[in-house]
């Protein structure tokens, strides 16, 4: 975000008084509590993880809390949504990520070409533990909505597809795995060695570290509006569309042909 955005938020929002506790959002359903705790064992547990992120607020996208872990782990972060990113600056993120030693790809979820290179990559950062291993775990993790499931979703249906029947996987049970006690469930996309994918659910930490990360997660989807406030939102989108310049509505131009029966070029 270039600086005139981050100057026109601080001023637009900073008056807000929107905690006393200096901007950070203390909020946390409980069940997430529960969630990260399980996510966190099954971590211990995994070979390989997909970070799930927004391609559109990969960093704001990211668990904080969960980073640590994730550093230590093999880790491919999938920038999801790339439909809905701008394409002008997903390569910027890639070259970020490049600079960070940190493997990450911009994926399309509903999109099975897009998954396939996904699994592509996987399978590469797994060539080494691949001769090793009878069985490798591959976790994916992400806040919530960033698109988990229908990762999850395209995968299975790449997994059915490199099957032939009977043996296709249905939705398979793995565990119990050492300190879980829940079964995990997933999906096997190869064997010798099985690989299974494992799906969690999306959790986000207790503590949003600022409000503009809250207003993009809200705006993602990731919060509830309710959370950072609709008004909020509303006005840190507007600041941002201002400052893009970005058309609220189509050029008079374009309006004059559609009067004329033309569609607008
Ligand atoms: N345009 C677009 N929409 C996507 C993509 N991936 C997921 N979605 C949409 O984003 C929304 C959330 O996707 P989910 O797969 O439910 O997200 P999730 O991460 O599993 O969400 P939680 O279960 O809340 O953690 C749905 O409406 C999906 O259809 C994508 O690559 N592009």
């Amino acid at each position: 975000m270039g600086r005139g955005l981050k100057g026109l938020v601080k001023k637009g929002l900073g008056e807000m008084d929107f905690t006393a506790g200096g901007g950070v959002i203390n909020w946390f359903p409980g069940h997430m509590a529960a969630a990260t705790r399980a996510i966190r064992q099954r971590l211990k547990v995994s070979d390989l993880v997909i970070e799930v992120r927004d391609s559109r607020i990969p960093l704001s996208s990211a668990n904080a809390d969960l980073q640590p872990q994730l550093l230590s782990k093999r880790r491919v972060i999938a920038l999801n949504k790339k439909d809905l990113a701008n394409p002008n600056i997903m390569h910027k993120w890639v070259s970020y990520f490049d600079s960070c030693k940190q493997d990450c790809i911009h994926i399309n979820s509903h999109s099975k070409s897009s998954v396939q290179k996904l699994l592509e990559l996987v399978e590469l950062k797994l060539k080494e533990a691949i001769s090793r291993e009878p069985t490798l775990l591959v976790m994916v993790v992400g806040v919530p909505n960033v698109g988990k499931s229908a990762l999850i979703n395209s995968i299975h249906q790449i997994a059915l597809s490199r099957y032939p029947a009977p043996d296709k996987l249905k939705r398979a049970t793995v565990g119990p795995l050492p300190g879980v006690t829940q079964d995990i469930a997933g999906y096997k996309i190869a064997h010798q060695p099985s690989i299974y994918v494992l799906d969690t659910p999306g959790v986000l930490v207790p503590s949003i570290p600022d409000i503009e990360t809250g207003l993009k997660l809200a705006l993602a989807g990731s919060v509830k509006d309710s959370v950072v406030g609709e008004e909020r939102i509303a006005q840190y989108l507007l600041a941002v569309l201002n400052l893009r310049g970005t058309p609220l509505r189509p050029p008079l131009e374009a309006l004059e042909q559609q009067e004329n029966g033309r569609d607008p070029v």
